[in-house]
């Protein structure tokens, strides 16, 4: 039984990372969910995961209370048309990165927008498909919710039900400002980071082997589906530009400046780094919710057949559970870090426990 206030019935159309996580947080508030995808193998993973039943072809005996279309940018229109002529929920909305023309392609293919409230949950991953879903990827996380003018009050409680639903935190936003918006915060700094990253195609060994987690943090977001964010920046292109023509310039100028390399010069790159620090700060803790904060415990290991799986089997009989792990590799040397994350009240235990049979564990 689905919790009170919650949609109870809800389709997803899409079982990628988004439709698939957003699959998974509703079935565990008990929500029913029904699943469908034009790619077989990504529904049938989805479904293993848990997320929820095949939804069976043709037009629904009874409309779900909510379809949630999590499909690229240009599918959205079409996508709803077609749920809406299959009569599959009685409200609908939508989760691409874009708002304004999508809302624009629903009105023109005449979708009946009076029960459509367009979404954008402000969480997501590198990775797609079904295997990168996550139940808690939209905890403490915005959830941005742009109503167009027809839409029924009804309409706009459920869509801001199901981001609550997900530990979201819904924000009310106009299309338009929502697209401005996101070109700064999420759509210009991902071009950045590809930009960075790029650099990287023609690195040397020397420099590669030199990589820390600074690179690494730049350009996390550099490793995503060049297919879906084409889709994206393409569907919000003028604000995008506009960002990076301004990151554009202040590059230029820093450019020009440590080349000058006079003292006046340094003072104004370091301006730079200064308003880099102001707008870093400006940005908000996430808003309330469990916070996915895991600890993180590095152990050093050597390189080696079977290493991993008997650190895995000694977190076991710990009883520790290992929500993530990442392997930081020395270069040159057999030997590299395993980062394992765990729940903050596990990171001693097993730490404890790992050092007992043999293992460094720094700290
Ligand atoms: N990736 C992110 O971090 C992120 C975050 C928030 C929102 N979004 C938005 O969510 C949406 C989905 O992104 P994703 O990362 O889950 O992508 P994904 O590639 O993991 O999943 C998209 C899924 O949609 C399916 N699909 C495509 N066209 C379809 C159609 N016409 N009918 C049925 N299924 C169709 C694909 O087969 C795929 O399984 C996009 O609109 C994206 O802008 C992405
Ligand atoms: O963190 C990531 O990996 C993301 O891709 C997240 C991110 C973002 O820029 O914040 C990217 C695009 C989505 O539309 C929403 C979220």
């Amino acid at each position: 039984m689905a919790e009170e206030g919650i949609p109870g019935r809800v389709v997803v159309v899409g079982t990628g990372l988004i439709g698939t996580s957003i699959a998974l947080a509703m079935r565990k508030r008990g929500a029913e969910v029904l699943l469908t995808d034009r790619d077989a193998a990504s529904l049938r993973m989805a479904v293993e995961l848990g997320a929820g039943q095949a939804l069976p072809d043709g037009a629904a005996e009874e409309p779900a209370d909510l379809a949630v279309l999590a499909v690229p940018p240009a599918a959205v229109a079409v996508t709803l048309l077609d749920a809406q002529k299959r009569g599959l929920a009685k409200v609908y909305t939508d989760v691409a990165s874009v708002k304004a023309l999508p809302l624009a392609q629903a009105a023109q293919l005449g979708c009946d927008l009076s029960v459509f409230v367009a979404g954008h949950p402000l969480a997501g991953r590198e990775r797609s498909g079904p295997a990168a879903a996550q139940d808690d990827l939209f905890l403490g996380r915005p959830w941005a919710l742009c109503a167009p003018p027809e839409a029924k009050p009804e309409a706009v409680e459920a869509v801001t039900a199901l981001a609550r639903a997900c530990g979201a935190e819904p924000v009310t936003v106009d299309a338009e400002e929502h697209d401005r918006a996101v070109a700064l915060v999420s759509h210009g700094p991902h071009v950045v980071s590809a930009a960075v990253a790029a650099r990287l195609t023609v690195a040397d060994d020397v420099a590669l082997g030199l990589a820390g987690q600074g690179v690494r943090d730049v350009t996390r977001i550099a490793a995503s589906d060049p297919r879906l964010w084409i889709g994206i920046l393409s569907a919000n292109s003028e604000p995008v530009a506009e960002v990076l023509e301004a990151v554009a310039t202040d590059l230029a100028v820093a450019a020009s400046l440590l080349r000058d390399g006079s003292e006046g010069a340094a003072a104004h790159v370091a301006d730079l780094l200064l308003r880099g620090n102001a707008g870093r700060a400006r940005i908000p803790g996430k808003h309330g919710g469990d916070q996915k904060t895991y600890a993180v415990v590095p152990v050093m290991i050597p390189d080696r057949p079977g290493e991993l799986a008997m650190i895995f089997q000694a977190a076991g009989i710990a009883g520790v559970n290992i929500e993530d792990v990442a392997i930081e590799h020395s270069p040159g040397r057999p030997l590299g870090v395993l980062e394992i994350s765990v729940k903050p009240e596990a990171a001693e235990r097993l730490a404890e426990e790992l050092r007992a049979r043999g293992w460094s564990v720094p700290g």
